[in-house]
C-alpha cells in the first residue's frame, strides 16, 4: 500500500482562519491515511517562488504531527503555497530507516511521492544511467521527470514515454521546483481520489475517499472529480478548476512474477 494525500492550492487571498481549517483537514487526512503506511511518513510543502522544505521520519504519522518541525512546516502554509504534499509508507524496496527511501522524494528539482512498486526500476536506472541516491524504487519516476524538465517545467510528453517503459504499480503526484505552480497527478493502477471545492479554491487528494470525508465531515460544496485510470492530470496553482488531463501508459503489473492482467484501480 502507501498513503497519498495532499491539497493543491489555487490562487487565493485566504484568511488566516481559513489556512487554519486547510492545515487541520491535511492533518486529518495524513492520520487517517496511516493505515496505509506505518513504516514511515512526511510532507512537502512548495511556494510559488521555487522555496520548498520537505520533512519525512520512519514513524507513523500520529508520531510525525507532534514532531516540530512537522509544525513548523505547516506554520509556513501561506497564500503563496502551492501544495501540501503527504505520504504514509508501507515500505517495498529500500529500508524505511534510511531517511532517503521516504517519501516525498526530491530528485533534482522535482519532488513527488508514489504509492506502487515499479518492478524494473533498477534495470531502468542503469539501462537510462539515471543519478540514483536511494534504494527506493520510486525515485525512478522523480529522476524521470527530473529528466524532461531541463528547462525548469516538466515536458509531459517525454515523461510519458519514458514511464511506458516502467513495470509495476504507479500512482503518483509531482512538481518541479522550477515550477510549483504546475503539479501533475499520475492516476494509474493505484487509487487515487480527488475532490474540488470552489469556494476554497483548492483540489484534496487521497489514496482513500473515506480519508477525505472524515477530513472535511459534512462541509457542503466540495466535488468529486472522476478520474479514470490511467490518467495525467495537470492542475494550476493559477486556476485550480482549469484541470487538463491526457492518458498515459505503462506495464501494469500487480505482483512480481505474476502476468499482467490489465488495468486494476
Ligand atoms: N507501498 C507503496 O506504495 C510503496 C512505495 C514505494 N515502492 C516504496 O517502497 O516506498
Amino acid at each position: 500500500m502507501c498513503g497519498q494525500v495532499g491539497i493543491i492550492f489555487g490562487r487565493k487571498r485566504r484568511r488566516p482562519d481559513e489556512r487554519d481549517y486547510l492545515r487541520e483537514v491535511f492533518i486529518r487526512m495524513l492520520l487517517h491515511s496511516e493505515e496505509r503506511g506505518p513504516h514511515a511518513s512526511g510532507l512537502a510543502r512548495l511556494k510559488t517562488d521555487g522555496s520548498h522544505r520537505i520533512f519525512k521520519r520512519p514513524m507513523r504519522a500520529h508520531e510525525l504531527v507532534y514532531e516540530k518541525p512537522f509544525q513548523e512546516l505547516l506554520g509556513q502554509v501561506d497564500n503563496e503555497t502551492t501544495i501540501l504534499m503527504g505520504h504514509t509508507r508501507w515500505r517495498t524496496r529500500g529500508n524505511e530507516l534510511n531517511n532517503r527511501n521516504n517519501h516525498p522524494i526530491r530528485a533534482g528539482i522535482v519532488i513527488g511521492t508514489h504509492n506502487g512498486t515499479i518492478y524494473n526500476a533498477d534495470y531502468l536506472f542503469r539501462r537510462l544511467r539515471l543519478p540514483r541516491y536511494a534504494e527506493v524504487d520510486s525515485e525512478l519516476i522523480f529522476r524521470l521527470a527530473d529528466r524532461f524538465a531541463p528547462e525548469g517545467p516538466i515536458d509531459q510528453e517525454g515523461l510519458k514515454k519514458a514511464l511506458a517503459l516502467c513495470r509495476g504499480q504507479m500512482s503518483a503526484v509531482l512538481t518541479s521546483r522550477l515550477d510549483p505552480g504546475t503539479i501533475t497527478v499520475l492516476k494509474g493502477n493505484k487509487p487515487l481520489c480527488l475532490r474540488i471545492h470552489r469556494q476554497h479554491r483548492v483540489v484534496l487528494y487521497a489514496s482513500d475517499d473515506a480519508f477525505i470525508d472524515f477530513a472535511v465531515v459534512n462541509e457542503k460544496g466540495w466535488r468529486e472529480l472522476e478520474v479514470p485510470p490511467m490518467t495525467m492530470l495537470t492542475i494550476r496553482h493559477e486556476d485550480v478548476r482549469a484541470i487538463e488531463n491526457s492518458e498515459f501508459r505503462f506495464i501494469p503489473q500487480e505482483r512480481k512474477g505474476t502476468l499482467p492482467e490489465g488495468v486494476n484501480a
